[in-house]
């Protein structure tokens, strides 16, 4: 078995160059069928509404939610993120279509704009520190979206305080929330319930390659050494962060 990337846009490539690294084989996923090949998938960054639409023309809604539903490991970092969501706010004028499953409401833009995309250092989770390495992690927003609020069923393992971002006076959308929460301090960026894995950020645009290994972890065929894994051993793993500035922007 491999692990499927959504290849219908964003940073699919970044996420099959890491899987690569870490000497597992990820395949890119465009229809329906290919999800049967596969044990896991990675939903990657990019922009939701254009995924959520080149997924209603492949046909790949059911598809998706079933393999949701059947349990098998799930990553979505980003666009993927809300993808996952059981309810989306700020989205375009009509909504879009979400694969769903995932005990959350999500903010599709909180951070802001295009230009308010950020980089900071957050705590690495215990879970994902597992791997080893520094105690925290680069995490790279961009255009990112946050979780406001989470169902019983779901873990929380990252979230940032909100006065953290630089932007934080000049975002409306940021202003509100503070103004709205009862904490009005932090808003989450990191969550698991069951099969489901959720980061607002992008790991696969940094060297730190600890995220990907806990996912990989979460997949019982690769545990079990059933799958393509090719070697599990933690000598590739990298913990430096590469600069956002090295990586396309996204629309
Ligand atoms: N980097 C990203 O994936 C941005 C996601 C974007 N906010 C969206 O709505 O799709």
């Amino acid at each position: 078995m491999v692990v499927g990337v959504l290849a219908l846009q964003g940073s699919f490539n970044e996420h099959i160059a890491v899987l690569k690294r870490l000497g597992v084989k990820g395949v890119e996923v465009r229809k329906p069928e290919q999800l049967l090949n596969v044990s896991s998938l990675i939903i990657p960054g990019g922009e939701s509404t254009t995924m959520a639409k080149l997924a209603e023309l492949h046909n790949l809604f059911p598809a998706l939610r079933e393999f949701v539903q059947m349990g098998k490991p799930v990553w979505g970092t980003c666009a993927g993120l809300i993808f996952l969501a059981n309810k989306a706010t700020g989205q375009k004028t009509g909504g879009q279509k979400l694969i769903g499953g995932l005990d959350c409401i999500v903010h599709r833009n909180f951070f802001g704009s295009q230009i308010q995309s950020f980089e900071t250092e957050l705590p690495i989770p215990q879970v994902v520190a597992e791997e080893g390495g520094p105690p925290s992690f680069r995490a790279v927003f961009i255009r990112a979206p946050a979780i406001l609020d989470v169902g019983p069923d779901v873990e929380v393992l990252a979230d940032i305080p909100l006065s953290a971002i630089e932007t934080i006076n000049s975002n409306p959308a940021i202003q509100k929330e503070e103004d709205s929460t009862e904490s009005g301090k932090k808003v989450i960026v990191a969550v698991k319930q069951g099969n489901l894995l959720a980061t607002a950020f992008h790991p696969e645009l940094t060297a730190d390659t600890r995220w990907h290994s806990y996912f990989l972890k979460m997949v019982p065929e690769i545990e079990e050494g059933t799958s393509d894994i090719v070697s599990t051993s933690t000598s590739n793993q990298s913990f430096g962060a590469r600069s956002i500035i090295d990586f396309p922007i996204y629309q």
